[in-house]
């Protein structure tokens, strides 16, 4: 191939499908050496050797450079498939390595593309499990966090920050161990769901040995035709009242951390609940409606009309009752007075194998510059909301998300800069 060819190659944007049509050329015999087969990486735009480059063609992209990591001001997908992960290495440089090694492969998912693929011996494992293949970037958005037993596992708690606490026990919490915790959290979120599982998938087994998966849930949130709010299991629009993404003031007052090594960061908290739909479909319309404050068809607030009225909770009828019941869900998540930003999502897991219930529910997740805010929604929804009579929270966990990465830089950087 003359060096203008080669050139010609190395513009041209390549999906998986190209892939592996080229990664065919090696199981159709032709042999191509060590480094002929750099040239066809170099080729397809991979070069081990530079950091890869957010796709300014790829369809349906986020951006993995930026200020932030993507996943939290990102536009809410179809799915998620989220991973807790125990590390099994010991060694910070390990560790420091692992996010290196992560770095690229995460900008290749998101390009849509294969995971970098080594070999074109078919007489091994592939570089990439494949089942993304004619799939595109489908909006992938991948976010790491650490937990608070990764710092003490490192002998580096000197770095945690102090807001990284494992989260108290709350009144009616019922958790399990196996839906708790965890060293370091994967969050991938997409608008197909096997576009989310094949890149967990796949980061996992880049660090086969490294890593172990200690719980993990996949979720999902359906969209009405014209856009507009998802609605839960329990029929309710649910995210009405969020910050706005776009809205980079209000997401430095809510939840970019703006301190220390974790500056551009935020907390993720995530809470499995399950939600006893059985109950819940016993339970007449008002009854359900006076459980949220909040209408199901429309979402308005209880003596509202539309869904993004705004409205006072202490308002009070003609008889001197609150017209969002002071036991309502909206109502005590209000006067708490914290923010968060809220990206949940819905799970159905087959069934309770004790009861023989739906094992379905809620994978909430948000972000917030401090898990304290958390913790004062949390505390104000308390024993009294409503709510409780029909959900259990079974999983918990805390994350610090590191800030964003810029080309050059890796997952972390900020961390490993500071020990
Ligand atoms: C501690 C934080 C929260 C938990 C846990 C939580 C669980 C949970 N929520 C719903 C359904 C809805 N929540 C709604 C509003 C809402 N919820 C929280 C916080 C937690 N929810 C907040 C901060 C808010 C917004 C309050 C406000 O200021 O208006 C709503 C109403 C619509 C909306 O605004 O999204 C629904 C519906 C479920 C099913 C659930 C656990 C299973
Ligand atoms: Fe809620």
């Amino acid at each position: 191939m003359t060096a203008s060819n080669d050139e010609k190659w190395i513009d041209k944007k390549i999906s998986r499908r190209d892939m592996l049509k080229l990664s065919g050329i090696g199981v159709a015999g032709v042999a191509i050496g060590a480094s002929g087969f750099g040239g066809v990486m170099k080729a397809m735009g991979y070069n081990v050797f530079e950091p890869v480059a957010d796709s300014t063609t790829a369809r349906n992209k986020v951006d993995f450079y930026g200020g932030h990591q993507s996943g939290i001001n990102t536009a809410v997908q179809t799915h998620i498939y989220f991973a807790s992960l125990n590390v099994l290495i010991t060694s910070k440089k390990e560790l420091q390595e692992l996010f290196k090694k992560w770095t690229p492969l995460v900008v290749h998912l998101m390009n849509g593309e294969l995971m970098v693929d080594l070999t074109t011996n078919t007489r091994v494992p592939t570089g990439d499990t494949g089942e993304a293949e004619g799939l595109d970037a489908a909006n992938l958005s991948i976010t790491f966090g650490v937990g608070p037993s990764l710092f003490e596992k490192f002998g580096i708690s000197h770095l945690k920050p102090a807001e990284l606490v494992d989260l108290p026990h709350f009144p009616k919490d019922q958790l399990q161990k196996e839906f708790t915790g965890g060293d370091l959290c994967i969050q991938a979120c997409a608008n197909d769901p096997q576009v989310a599982f094949h890149a967990v998938r796949n980061l996992v087994r880049a660090a086969s040995g490294k890593v172990e998966i200690k719980w993990s849930q996949s979720g999902f949130n359906s969209f009405p035709a014209g856009g507009g709010t998802p609605r839960n299991l329990f029929a309710f629009k649910d995210g009405t009242v969020n910050p706005s993404i776009t809205d980079e003031q209000d997401l430095n007052k809510v939840v970019w951390v703006d301190k220390g090594w974790l500056k551009g960061g935020s907390y993720l908290v995530a809470r499995k609940i399950q939600m006893h739909l059985e109950t819940w479909d016993r339970t007449s319309l008002k009854d359900q409606e006076a459980t949220f404050g909040r209408y199901r068809d429309s979402g308005a607030a209880l003596g509202k009309t539309k869904e993004f009225e705004d409205f006072d909770v202490e308002a009070k009828d003609e008889k001197g009752e609150y017209v969002m019941p002071d036991t309502s869900h909206v109502h005590l998540a209000r006067k708490s007075g914290a923010r968060i930003l809220r990206r949940s999502y819905s799970y159905a897991s087959g069934v309770m194998s004790n009861t023989g219930a739906h094992d379905a529910g809620l994978l909430f997740i948000s972000f917030q510059k401090d898990p304290a805010q958390f913790v004062t929604v949390q505390n104000s929804l308390g024993r009294m909301d409503k709510m409780n009579e029909y959900i259990t929270h079974r999983g918990s966990a805390v994350f610090a998300c590191f800030p964003g990465v810029q080309k050059g830089s890796y997952l972390g950087e900020a961390l490993f800069n500071a020990l």
